[in-house]
């Protein structure tokens, strides 16, 4: 069942091996975890389930190497973060056969997201040794009674060991944007890849250990999160905790300690559309923001707020284009290919019948074999479904007609999620004032949300983004 392509050092039998102190091991727990194919339901590749004992030895390294690795010339550790990115994107081809196989990425997007990944890898590095080469200089007479006699340097220092936790949907992106500005910052990093996807984190792992970093300084422990990621979570060993998820992300809040938290967590990306809209370039916008990768995006449209006297119409050009979607799967680049997991598929099929109860206009037909879902609009959807609020993490999208932008505003901030969003018009003023009462980390106007490209800001509060594609290219002669 191994991938092609990989080297025999990280395999032991068909079981993955994890990686700590720059070496490839196998489990005393003697158990390994099942990976699970989405497209054929079976079992595709197996992992070490790491016990605790592990992860203490995992955890002792991880300090020990981080103390030498702050030591390490900035331009040094930078070096060695382009090497990698350099390794990580020759494998593109084995590490996205992976993704295709675990998580069932259409096989052009799987490529992409690993090669991202090392411009994102290089990206740090560049970035890194300008920002953190840089310092404050405070003199004590600009606070009142104070003469200028005290100084006070400040400069960037590392956090410790760093636990990284990203989600399925990315395993390797989410995965080195934790990894890649860590090290750079002179971190250490013990990584628990999501189950799903694991097989491709370690694949990125292996080239991280192909570029020659430290022993130690990077370890990648596998597992299923409901068994060791609590005792990953409250390691008194972790200094801070970077996650990217779904509601495990509140859990993890409530129990880790007094360390720092990046916590990603979901979101329910309003699109609202207004009537002067260029409705065609909206339903080409629903269709990329909601159906790629079938939903599975944090980023994606997960409901449109769409002014009635425009509804009809626009309905019916985004029916237009799910008519064209191709359904099928992953290897053969389908746009729609099956999400993720069964519990996933009946998650999404609960949205639906809750929908369906409640009168929601069904645009399609609903279908589902397997953990494939057929991409599905459903309109005429009210406050009172579920699917107006909970994120399906599929592809099925709902739309609510609206009689005023304030409506639309009023239901995206009565989310409980505030990712992104989208608005539509062509009235720039319309467009900020709606971007500026829309709480929502970012919005953009006239294009569907998304994370790139991967050097823009990707918060939420304090900090706001609004976001403005070009639309067209205007010449301007000598
Ligand atoms: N804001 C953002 O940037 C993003 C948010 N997301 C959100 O993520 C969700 C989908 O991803 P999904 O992977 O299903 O999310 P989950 O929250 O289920 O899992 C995320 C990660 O947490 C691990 N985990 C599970 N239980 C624990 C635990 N008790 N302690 C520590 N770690 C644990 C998982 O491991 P294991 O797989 O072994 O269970 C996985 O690596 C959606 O809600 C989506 O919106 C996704 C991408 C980006
Ligand atoms: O996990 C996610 O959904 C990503 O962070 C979003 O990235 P994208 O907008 O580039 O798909």
């Amino acid at each position: 069942m191994a991938a092609t392509g990989v080297l025999a050092e990280i395999l032991d039998g068909d079981v993955y091996k994890y990686y700590a102190d720059g070496e490839w091991k196998k489990s005393t727990s003697g158990k390994s975890v099942a990976i699970i194919n989405p497209t054929t339901r079976k079992p595709q590749y197996k992992v070490q389930a790491c016990s605790q004992e592990e992860v203490n030895k995992v955890m002792d390294s991880a300090k020990a190497a981080q103390k030498s690795w702050a030591k390490t010339p900035l331009w040094k550790r930078a070096e060695l973060l382009h090497k990698a990115a350099a390794i990580l994107k020759e494998h593109k081809a084995a590490i996205a056969e992976c993704l295709v196989k675990e998580i069932a990425k259409p096989a052009k997007d799987a490529v992409t997201e690993v090669v991202r990944s090392g411009d994102l890898v290089s990206y740090c590095a560049e970035e890194g040794v300008r920002i953190l080469g840089e310092g404050k200089f405070l003199v004590s007479d600009s606070f009142p009674g104070n003469e200028r006699t005290k100084y006070c340097l400040t400069s960037k220092i590392p956090l410790g060991v760093i636990l990284a936790i990203p989600p399925f949907n990315y395993p390797v992106n989410l995965a080195v944007s934790k990894i890649a500005p860590a090290l750079i910052a002179g971190n250490s990093i013990v990584l628990k890849p999501p189950t799903q996807g694991a097989v491709a984190a370690l694949h990125m792992v292996y080239c991280f250990h192909l570029a020659g970093f430290p022993k130690g300084l990077i370890s990648c422990v596998t597992g299923k999160g409901s068994e060791i990621g609590d005792f990953l979570t409250m390691h008194p060993g972790v200094n801070c905790i970077s996650f990217t998820g779904g509601d495990t992300g509140i859990a993890i809040s409530k129990k880790a300690g007094m360390i720092p938290l990046q916590m990603e967590l979901g979101g329910k990306d309003a699109c609202i559309v207004l009537e002067d809209a260029d409705l065609d370039l909206v339903a080409a916008n629903i269709i990329k923001g909601g159906f790629s990768y079938s939903g599975q995006r944090c980023t994606a449209v997960k409901v449109v707020l769409v002014i009635e006297s425009v509804a009809d119409t626009l309905v019916e050009k985004v029916k237009a284009k799910v008519a064209k979607l191709s359904v099928g799967p992953p290897e053969d680049d389908c746009d729609i290919t099956p999400v993720v997991s069964e519990s996933s598929a009946n998650f999404i099929e609960g949205l639906v019948n809750d929908a369906k109860q409640k009168g929601a206009t069904f645009c399609q037909e609903y279908k589902r074999e397997g953990n494939l879902i057929w991409p599905l609009l459903l309109d005429n959807v009210r406050p009172d479904m579920r699917i107006a609020w909970e994120e399906p993490f599929g592809p099925v999208l709902p739309v609510i007609r609206i009689n005023s932008v304030e409506e639309g505003i009023h239901h995206c901030n009565a989310s409980n999620f505030g990712l992104q969003g989208c608005v539509f018009t062509k009235d720039i003023n319309k467009a900020m004032m709606i971007s500026d009462a829309m709480e929502s980390g970012t919005v953009q106007i006239n294009s569907a949300p998304a994370r790139g490209p991967d050097h823009f800001p990707f918060q939420v509060k304090p900090t706001k983004s609004i976001q403005l594609v070009r639309l067209i290219d205007i010449m301007v002669d000598g």
